[in-house]
Parts: structure tokens; sequence; C-alpha cells
């Protein structure tokens, strides 16, 4: 191992509308917690967080930018050295779905082209209020090459699963040697544990 303590270090970034449950999705999976009363997003927030995969290390950045329309400048700026992007929409808010080709002009035009885009339809927990069908919005993802997921922050469905298969993912890219790291190799220091994850997919 290098003097650093991980042997990967990925950056991903949450995107979607306004109150799809972002914040509660990073901080699910960051802290543990579903936190009442969560406020709207103003600008970026950065959390790290460090996991196991196979015996290597992995250090997760994970910013999570504002939905909001008018911090759209400052949250752009943000996707140019993602390895990954959270596109996030709420399976009970038709309108957050709507806008998802909005926010794929937004990735094509900010992003690096080798970033993995995994469609996260949040909220399954409300599942008598679902306005988006899971195929539909499967359909939508496989069309424009994104993997797709649905969670629930708050029942902490597939939350863990997410960063984990994305953790992956990023591994075996990065052992294809289609990812450049150096954007993101000085990183500052973040609080964060270590948790071991064995189940993914095979990277080897
Ligand atoms: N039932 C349910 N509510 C959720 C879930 N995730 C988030 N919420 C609620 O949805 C609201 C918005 O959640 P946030 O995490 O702040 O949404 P956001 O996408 O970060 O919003 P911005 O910061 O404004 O972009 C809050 O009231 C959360 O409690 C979930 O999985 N299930």
């Amino acid at each position: 191992m290098s003097m650093e303590d991980y042997d990967y270090l990925f950056k991903i970034v949450l995107i979607g509308n306004a109150g799809v449950g972002k914040t509660c999705l990073v901080r699910r999976f960051t802290q543990g917690l579903f936190p009442p009363g969560q406020g709207a997003t103003i600008g970026v927030d950065f959390m790290i967080k460090t996991v196991e995969i196979k015996g290597e290390k992995v250090k997760l950045q994970i910013w999570d930018t504002a939905g909001q329309e008018r911090f759209r400048s400052i949250t752009q700026s943000y996707y140019r050295s993602a390895n990954a992007l959270i596109l996030t929409y709420d399976i009970t808010c038709e309108d957050s779905f709507r806008c998802l080709p909005e926010w794929l002009r937004e990735i094509e035009q900010y992003a690096n082209t080798t970033v993995v885009t995994i469609l996260v339809g949040n909220k399954i927990d409300l599942a008598e209020k679902r306005e988006v069908m899971r195929q539909r919005a499967e359909e939508f993802a496989n069309s424009q090459s994104m993997l797709y997921l649905e969670t629930s922050a708050k029942e902490s469905d597939n939350v863990e699963k997410l960063f984990l298969d994305l953790a992956c993912e990023l591994i075996r890219d990065a052992k294809q040697n289609t990812l450049d790291n150096n954007d993101t190799a000085n990183a500052m220091p973040g609080e964060g544990k270590t948790i071991s994850y064995l189940g993914c997919c095979s990277t080897n």
C-alpha cells in the first residue's frame, strides 16, 4: 500500500431536482441516519467515506449538490472532475422524472465523457404514492446507457448497494485504465469509517 491510507479515491457527485432526497441518501450512507426536517442544500456539501472492497480501501468523496435552480451555476463546476454521477429523482414525483433530460444535458455539457452515471429512483418506501413505474424508469435509464437502482433513504433500502456498486464499477474502470484519477489526488482528508463489503460485482 502507498503512503496514503487508500488504494482508490473516487469522486461521486449527486445531482437531481430539489427535494428528491440527495442529502438524505448521503447522510444514510455516510452516517447511517435519516435526518428529520432536512433543509434544502445551499450550494454543495461534501462528505467522505472509506469502504473496503475485496481487501482494497476505496475512499469515496461524495459531493451533494443543491437541486434548486438558483444554485445551478455553482453545482455545474463540480461535474468536471466527477468519476461518477448519481442522478436522482423521486418515484412519487412525476415532475422530478420529467426533468431528467434537462439533467442529462447538463451532464453532457459539463461532465467528463468517462463519467459513470447511475439513475436512482428514491423514496420507494412511499409505494402507495408512486407516480413513476419502475419499468418506465428502467427503460429510460437503458436508453441513456445509465445504470438504474431504486432506493429508500428513509428505510435504508439499497443505499449501501448504490454506493458500493458504483465503487465496484469505478474500480473495474480504473483497472482497465479508462480513468484518470489525477484530478482527485489532492482531496482533503475527512471523516469516515471503513466498512467491509465483499458481495459486489466481480472486480478481478
Ligand atoms: N419517505 C421518504 N422521504 C424521503 C426520502 N429521502 C428523502 N426524503 C424526504 O424528502 C425531503 C427532501 O430530502 P433532501 O435529502 O433534503 O432532498 P435533496 O434532494 O437533498 O434536496 P435539495 O438539497 O433541495 O436539492 C425531506 O423531507 C426528506 O425527509 C425517502 O427515502 N423516503
